[in-house]
């Protein structure tokens, strides 16, 4: 019902879809008060159903993620029938698209691609998460060609991500699937197995890479600690992956603060004290997205 959309409409304009996906649909807005473009997924209560607890999971869990390679949440608002989740808008859409367009990307740019999954994988996991669902099609590419990590899943072992990695990297070099199958069986089968196919392209130390993210046995399996400073993913680098994040939960910017706090005629301590609660409102979303402007070298100006 269109009251559903009142609070939205009221700090957002609504552009076109520009993807769907599952039990949502994702729209193109800009953020009144900042003239930010951002992503708002929607998902309507009733159909949600028995997903409703996963998108509440999903929600908690990216409240708790701040990082650079981690699509950030701005806002959250709920109504009647209604999900809102304004989300930072990646134009570059999704890594699948953009190996399928390259058919597979060269060592030296998959490289750089990895470096930026192995970072956010290291972030999420610091924070207690784990993704699950880790895939091309839920890393996004920002206009700056970086990657940012979406569709957060329930918690689940981190154990449950290094595989999925050595997947995913197999997916950048190749361009398709190490193990696949359109029977599930045969494939659950080609999985325990842990066989896949080496083409002629990859190097000897790339071989030996993929090899040790697919270990079938968990155990031997190689830990994210150790991917940070792998030799792989170190050539042409000189330092290890930088997993930490460059804003962390929390932190507070001055500049930020001030042109809140003249906008709305408050003082500064009572405009950090309305940031620091993380109410993911409006007030959330504005600091985030001047934050944002600031950390694009944009003026840190509300319109
Ligand atoms: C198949 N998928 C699992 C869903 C697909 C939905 C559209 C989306 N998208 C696109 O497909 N463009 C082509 C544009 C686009 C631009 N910015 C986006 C910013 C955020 C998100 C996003 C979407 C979902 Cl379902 C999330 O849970 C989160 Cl945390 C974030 N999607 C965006 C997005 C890509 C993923």
């Amino acid at each position: 019902a269109v009251d559903d959309y009142e609070e939205l409409l009221k700090y957002y304009d609504l552009y076109e879809t520009i993807g769907a996906g599952g039990f949502a649909k994702v729209k193109l807005a800009r953020h009144i008060l900042t003239g930010e473009k951002v992503a708002i997924k929607i998902m309507d209560k009733a159909t949600l159903g028995d997903d409703l607890p996963r998108v509440k999971m999903e929600i908690e869990a990216m409240k708790n993620l701040s990082h650079h390679h981690v699509c950030h949440l701005y806002h959250v608002i709920e109504t009647a029938n209604k999900i809102f989740m304004i989300l930072e808008y990646c134009p570059g859409g999704e890594l699948f698209d953009y190996i399928i367009a390259k058919d597979r990307l060269m060592e030296d740019e998959a490289r750089v691609f990895f470096r930026q999954i192995v970072s956010a994988v290291a972030y999420v996991h610091s924070r207690g998460y784990a993704h699950r669902d880790l895939k091309p099609e839920n890393l996004l590419i920002d206009e700056d060609q970086n990657l940012k990590l979406i569709d957060f899943g329930l918690c689940a072992k981190p154990k449950a991500d290094i595989w999925s990695m050595g997947v995913l990297m197999y997916a950048l070099l190749c361009g398709y699937l190490p193990f696949d199958d359109d029977n599930v069986m045969l494939l659950y089968r080609k999985i325990m197995r842990g066989k896949y196919e080496i083409p002629k392209w990859l190097s000897p130390d790339t071989i030996i890479l993929l090899n040790q993210m697919l270990q079938v046995d968990p155990k031997k399996r190689i830990t994210i600690k150790h991917l940070l400073n792998h030799q792989w993913l170190l050539q042409g680098y000189k330092c290890p992956v930088e997993w930490q994040s460059k804003y962390p939960l929390g932190y507070i910017d001055e500049d930020c603060i001030t042109e809140l706090s003249v906008f709305h005629k408050q003082s500064k301590q009572s405009m950090t004290n309305l940031v620091s609660e993380w109410n993911y409102d409006q007030t959330t979303a504005t600091y985030l997205l001047l934050q944002s402007k600031k950390a694009q070298g944009k003026p840190v100006r509300l319109m």
